[in-house]
């Protein structure tokens, strides 16, 4: 395993390039990107239909690998781990919101919480559990089963689960897309706060102006090419700049 002394950045690629397909039908869905994501900070990723982010998210977070360039977690390049290696970083290091919650129906808010620390075997850090709690409001549904709440409810137990093991990074995809706006709101509200709150890192893929708003920083994508990045977003500010990227030159 190759690492560097940590630096202030939780997660980045170098001129990352993937490759979808050979020959006529192949697609570059990154073509260069260099883009770090720094540690204690809600960076999103926005851009036109297609432009790569969800590749760039799955690279970036060891799901998927790049044709060529590296992807780092911390001071480790994923590049240099076997399967084995790769799959405890990612249980270990790296937390994961989807758009679908994912939670297992028949365990309890609190089992589905714990649940990657019990497949680890690991009894985690149960006062940053306890702490989780409490900044995802679910202290008085611990004991319910995941049909018993509301869909924004659940994803507050799924972004629970993703920092319970103390990650480095959470990478959350469309986390408020199967949301109405203001269970959306709720979620993104919650990932700030856990962001200021507990100095974590999250990196989230979305279509939505509003909910990029929230990040501390917006980086965007054009055809598999980092375009440009944005402090202290307003949802104005990002449909503007979108605008830009969705007429064709
Ligand atoms: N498994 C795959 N095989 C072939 N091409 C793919 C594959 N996954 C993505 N692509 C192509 O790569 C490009 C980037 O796709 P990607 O899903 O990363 O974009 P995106 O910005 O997340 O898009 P969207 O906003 O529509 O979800 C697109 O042209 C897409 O068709």
């Amino acid at each position: 395993m190759t690492t560097v002394t940590a630096a202030r950045t939780a997660a980045r690629v170098v001129d990352a390039v993937k490759v979808y397909g050979a020959g006529d039908t192949a697609v570059r869905a990154l073509d260069g990107v260099s883009v770090d994501f720094p540690a204690g900070r809600f960076t999103a990723i926005m851009g036109p239909s297609g432009s790569g982010k969800s590749t760039l998210m799955h690279c970036a977070a060891g799901l998927d690998t790049l044709t060529s360039g590296s992807a780092w977690i911390g001071g480790t390049d994923l590049s240099t781990l076997d399967d084995r290696r790769l799959t405890a970083l990612r249980r270990d290091r790296v937390g994961f919101v989807f758009q679908a919650f994912n939670l297992v129906p028949t365990l309890t808010v609190a089992e589905n919480i714990t649940l990657p620390l019990d497949l680890a075997g690991s009894p985690g850090d149960p006062e940053w559990i306890d702490a989780l709690v409490d900044v995802v409001g679910l202290r008085d549904r611990l004991h319910h089963r995941p049909a018993q709440l509301s869909g924004g409810q659940q994803q507050r137990v799924a972004v629970a689960r993703a920092f319970a093991s103390h990650p480095d990074v959470v990478f959350a995809d469309e986390p408020t897309g199967n949301l109405d706006s203001r269970s959306g709101e709720e979620v993104l509200g919650l990932l700030g706060r856990t962001v200021r709150h507990t100095g974590r890192t999250v990196v989230m893929v979305t279509h939505d102006p509003v909910a990029a708003a929230h990040a501390d920083e917006v980086v965007f994508l054009a055809d598999g090419r980092l375009v440009d990045r944005m402090e202290n977003p307003t949802p104005d500010r990002i449909l503007d700049r979108m605008k830009a990227l969705e007429v064709p030159s």
